[in-house]
């Protein structure tokens, strides 16, 4: 079964506080998602394996540790999970991007899936989904399924608000998977929103209301 990782930290809870109020608007909403998931990517990368090289100083040679292994490809899910990977790759500027379109049909709240251009050799990299929120987690599985069928072996999952609901698919669908959140809410509505959430992601990154 694949670790849910709640991501506690006073930056990332305040500034998710401040995406919260509905009285937040657009261009800060936008800001303040790119720089949660700068913070998200900083906590998510603190696992990653080093390896010993041998660097020539102005003094002396020495061994140091670099990043080891596989290179990054991030997934962003259209639309709202574009607003999050600016963030992340001021981080990790060389990883790989590959791009997902999935929105939630308002009735039946299925994911459709509209756009896939992904990184070659997936297989090869360590792969990273992300959406800033995971309700049904219909989204999140469909994405996560086309990663897979394109070669990733154990894609993580970092999103910004989760609920039990989402989490149990994802366990469910794909357990694993890894999931990065910065907080885990009560539920969800009648028509599927995150309860107490932050409204519709897409739409306030945007300004589609
Ligand atoms: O877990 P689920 O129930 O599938 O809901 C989560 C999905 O809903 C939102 O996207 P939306 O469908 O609103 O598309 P958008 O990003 O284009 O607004 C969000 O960004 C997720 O992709
Ligand atoms: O609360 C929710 C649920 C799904 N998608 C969103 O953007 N927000
Ligand atoms: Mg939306």
């Amino acid at each position: 079964m694949g670790t849910i990782h709640v991501m506690e930290h006073p930056l990332i809870e305040h500034k998710l506080t401040l995406m919260r109020d509905k009285r937040t608007g657009t261009k800060e909403f936008r800001a303040l998602l790119q720089e949660v998931a700068m913070l998200m990517a900083y906590e998510l990368t603190r696992s990653l394996p080093l390896a010993e090289v041998t660097i020539e100083t102005p003094v002396t040679n020495a061994q140091f540790r670099v990043i080891a292994g596989k290179t990054l490809a991030l997934v962003p899910v259209l639309r709202a999970g574009l607003g999050m990977l600016d963030g992340i790759l001021n981080l990790i500027p060389a990883a790989k991007v590959g791009h997902v379109g999935l929105y939630r049909d308002h009735d039946t709240l299925q994911p459709v899936e509209y756009y896939c251009k992904l990184p070659s050799n997936l297989q090869e990299r360590d792969v990273i989904v992300v959406d800033p929120m995971l309700a049904t987690g219909g989204s999140a599985s469909a994405a996560l399924t086309v990663v897979k069928r394109h070669g990733a072996v154990h894609p993580k999952l970092m999103v910004l608000v989760a609920v039990p609901e989402g989490i149990k698919k994802i366990q469910t669908d794909h357990p694993d998977v890894d999931i990065y959140t910065a907080a885990i809410d009560e539920g969800l509505n009648e028509k599927g929103y995150i309860v107490p959430g932050l409204g519709d992601a897409g739409d306030r990154l945007y300004g589609t209301f």
